[in-house]
């Protein structure tokens, strides 16, 4: 008798994860339309099943079953969940190719990821070595997410970045490496980008203004300041074509 309570409990909880996980697909995606679409053609969605799947043997310590429905999962969605990450619950993956989320990754409540997000590792650290994401958190399209930090609660990630330090809570990062540039929706003062003396040295040879409050393009910055040298070097070439000349002139 016990047993089939804890059996109906069971299966009543699952329903009702599934029925969270469609419906946090109809709030989060303007695109969403009907329940068979989101049921057929949401790889997110599929993904986060298999996911469920094979946490609940990795948890049971099996080794190669949950990986080899983690390796399905990736086959078929082009998404890859280590079946040791720990996600909780309303997790909504949009679109899904190229999405990698590692072995001791923990993700929180209500989050969001986009197509192409890396949470990972740096290569640097062994044991708890990718991130741990706050609720209600964004991740864009592309971001990449290495290291072992924490992402705090309500933080969106920009498309496109590359983060490798912690998040404040309620933080905007875009940029590489990534920067919070709002709190709440308030603009921060922007770190300044760390400069090695090696390359101080040479930009103030060569006068490159490193003060840069906005996302830095270094090499356009190098281009131009190489241009304006070749000008320099051009007009200190001319004067000494005409020097050299006058002088031939004067000694004729
Ligand atoms: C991260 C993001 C959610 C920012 O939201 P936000 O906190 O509301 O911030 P804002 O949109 O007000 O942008 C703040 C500033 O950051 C800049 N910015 C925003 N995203 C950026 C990014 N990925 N890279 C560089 N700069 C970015 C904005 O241009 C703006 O600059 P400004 O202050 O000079 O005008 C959003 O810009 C983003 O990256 N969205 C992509 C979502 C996605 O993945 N879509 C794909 C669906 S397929
Ligand atoms: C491509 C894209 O912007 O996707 C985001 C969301 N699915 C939407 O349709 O708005």
């Amino acid at each position: 008798m016990a047993g089939l309570y804890v059996i109906t409990v069971s299966i009543m909880n699952l329903l009702s994860t599934l029925k969270k996980d469609i419906r946090v697909v109809f709030e989060r995606d303007p695109a969403a339309k009907s329940i068979f679409e989101v049921l057929l053609c949401y790889p997110g969605l599929h993904a986060i099943w298999l996911y469920r799947l094979s946490h609940y043997f990795y948890k049971k310590n099996w080794v190669v079953i949950p990986r080899l429905i983690s390796h399905l999962g990736r086959f078929l969605t082009g998404i890859e969940i280590h079946p040791g990450a720990q996600i909780g619950p309303g997790l909504f993956i949009d679109h899904g190719s190229s999405i990698v989320i590692g072995e001791t990754t923990i993700i929180g409540k209500n989050v969001t990821l986009y197509q192409g997000v890396t949470l990972g590792g740096t290569g640097k650290e062994k044991g708890k070595r990718h991130p741990t994401i706050g609720n209600n958190v964004v991740v864009a399209c592309g971001a990449k997410v290495l290291g072992s930090f924490t992402v705090g609660d309500h933080a969106k990630i920009g498309a496109g970045s590359v983060v490798v330090k912690p998040v404040p809570a309620y933080a905007t990062v875009v940029g590489i490496p990534g920067r919070v540039i709002l709190i709440k929706g308030e603009k921060t003062q922007v770190e300044e980008k760390p400069i090695s003396p090696k390359m101080r040295e040479l930009a103030e040879e060569l006068d490159v203004d490193l003060s840069h409050d906005k996302l830095p393009d270094p090499e356009l910055d190098m281009i131009k300041t190489l241009s304006h040298r070749i000008s320099d070097l051009q007009l200190q070439l001319e004067k000494l074509k005409k020097e050299l000349e006058d002088s031939k002139n004067n000694h004729a």
